[in-house]
């Protein structure tokens, strides 16, 4: 059977066609159009009835495992394909189905917006904090002392609880985290609708509330057909967006419907032209504030991470960092802003050594070198959250201005800035072609980056410090000052 079509379909997996405006495959008693996110909804003209069938993005139809629910009573099966080559050929359709009642489900597609969370009140402070240090992709516990995680996070939280709680009570007693990230799922909703596609956004946060779990509960609720997983954090880091997609993988290991379930995750998305630009648009817009703007030091701070992540684990948070710095500055040289620029990593959390330079040491150098005015940029968010409104604004500002700095501004995080929103609109649309079911792809396991003799030692270390830990009174508090 000969299939017609009509305007450009590529069903492939790179986002080509995405420029094009949807096209239309007729197919014998099957017509296929596929839309601007390149889902391509395929119609079975049945007893003068149009019933939609689904097309994964390979161009396959589904079957049982997942869109295309056939009753017991279809005798025939249909086979159809759609490639992606010029001329597409339909095989195998069966003209002689009689009392077919097979009812297909129409796309619906979700997108789950990944984000960190944070306690909504100071009650919430210790067992949020709870959550994130009983993460094992935050205290990186040799496996086999994986025991110890909950009674050090409850130790941890508990120590860190009372410094933390000052830190939200100063920016208005809780995280603003929530109601930001649900003002950019409505934007998104929005853009992604203006683009021609219809979604329900989902919010999963790690920490608190609403958890990854509750979000991928409603998704199954919803009976999403297709589904983008958008954290959102620009640059990838085993312990953000690392973290959330192994919760997400965990629950896609025991859950049927997620496992055959057409997933697309967007690990990072620094270098997205969008994204870079609307940064340098914010960085323009604030530089353009001082009386000197090209006297103005811009410094990029980012949210650091233990060093052994990058060393040992094969984080590539610090390498996206630097790529990322690197394009927001080429795009400002390209606008004729050619300002001096540094990257330093804040918010280090205990005794061990975080990606270097800190950001108050580096304040205190530049006050110390003569630098008169500094702009501070948050790169690794896009959100408000304690570490811009407390850290930065308050601390960071009080010590750069001690140091000697004179005149300090700041970059606001990019929040629901069109530019940016319409940005992640553009992913999701690219990245629905290459859904696929999660269940066949191999989970990164960075653990065995390590070689052998890092990985004794470090159990070993571990152990020694957990014991000493939970047993001595001594080393407590000792552990309590290096916390605070
Ligand atoms: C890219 C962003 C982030 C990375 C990387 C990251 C790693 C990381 N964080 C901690 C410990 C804490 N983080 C806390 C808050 C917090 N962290 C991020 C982002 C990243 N963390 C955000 C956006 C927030 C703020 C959430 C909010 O409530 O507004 C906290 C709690 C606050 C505090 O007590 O300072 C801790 C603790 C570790 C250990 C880590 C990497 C291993
Ligand atoms: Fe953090």
């Amino acid at each position: 059977m000969e299939c017609v079509r009509s305007g450009a379909l590529d069903l492939g997996r790179s986002g080509n066609f995405l420029g094009k405006s949807g096209s239309t495959t007729s197919c014998g008693k099957v017509r296929c159009s596929t839309n601007l996110a390149g889902s391509t909804k395929c119609e079975q003209n049945l007893h003068g009835k149009a019933k939609p069938l689904l097309l994964s993005a390979s161009g396959k139809a589904r079957g049982t495992s997942g869109l295309v629910h056939r009753s017991p009573v279809l005798k025939h099966q249909h086979h159809l394909s759609v490639r992606s080559t010029s001329t597409d050929v339909c095989t195998t359709f069966d003209e002689d189905v009689k009392g077919v009642s097979s009812h297909a489900v129409e796309e619906k597609v979700g997108v789950l917006l990944l984000n960190l969370g944070g306690p909504e009140t100071l009650n919430d402070v210790q067992p949020f904090l709870f959550n994130l240090f009983a993460d094992p992709d935050i205290i990186r516990l040799p496996r086999l002392f994986r025991f110890l995680q909950r009674p050090l996070a409850k130790l941890i939280s508990t120590f860190r609880a009372p410094k933390s709680k000052e830190g939200y009570a100063s920016i208005g007693g809780g995280s603003p985290l929530r109601k930001i990230t649900d003002e950019q799922a409505n934007a998104l909703k929005v853009a992604l609708k203006s683009k021609n596609l219809e979604a329900d956004i989902y919010v999963g946060m790690r920490y608190w509330y609403p958890f990854t779990e509750e979000a991928i509960d409603q998704i199954k609720k919803d009976k999403i057909t297709k589904l983008v997983v958008l954290p959102l954090y620009p640059q990838y880091s085993i312990s953000t967006s690392g973290s959330s997609i192994r919760v997400l993988q965990n629950i896609v290991k025991e859950d049927p419907y997620f496992a055959g379930l057409p997933i697309s995750i967007i690990e990072s998305w620094y270098q997205r032209e969008g994204y870079v630009k609307s940064m340098a648009d914010l960085i323009e817009k604030e530089l353009s504030v001082f009386s000197n703007p090209e006297e103005v030091m811009i410094f990029f701070s980012a949210h650091g991470v233990p060093l052994t992540y990058v060393k040992d684990a094969g984080d590539p948070y610090r390498d996206q960092m630097e790529d990322c710095i690197a394009l927001i500055m080429e795009e400002l040289k390209s606008r004729g802003t050619l300002n001096d620029h540094t990257l330093a990593y804040q918010s280090r959390v205990g005794p061990v050594q975080w990606l270097k330079p800190y950001t108050d040491e580096v304040l205190v150098e530049l006050g110390q070198k003569g630098v008169k005015s500094l702009l501070a940029v948050p790169v690794s968010f896009v959100s408000e959250h304690i570490e811009t409104l407390e850290e930065i604004d308050m601390e960071y500002r009080e010590l750069a201005l001690e140091s000697g700095i004179e005149n300090w501004g700041r970059v606001p995080a990019l929040g629901c800035t069109s530019s940016f929103i319409s940005d992640l609109a553009d992913a999701v649309v690219e990245a629905l072609p290459s859904a696929s079911a999660m269940a066949t792809r191999k989970v990164k396991d960075t653990d065995s980056d390590m070689d052998m003799m890092h990985y004794l030692t470090k159990m070993f270390l571990g152990s020694v410090l957990a014991f000493f830990l939970l047993l001595s009174p001594r080393l407590v508090s000792a552990f309590r000052n290096t916390l605070q």
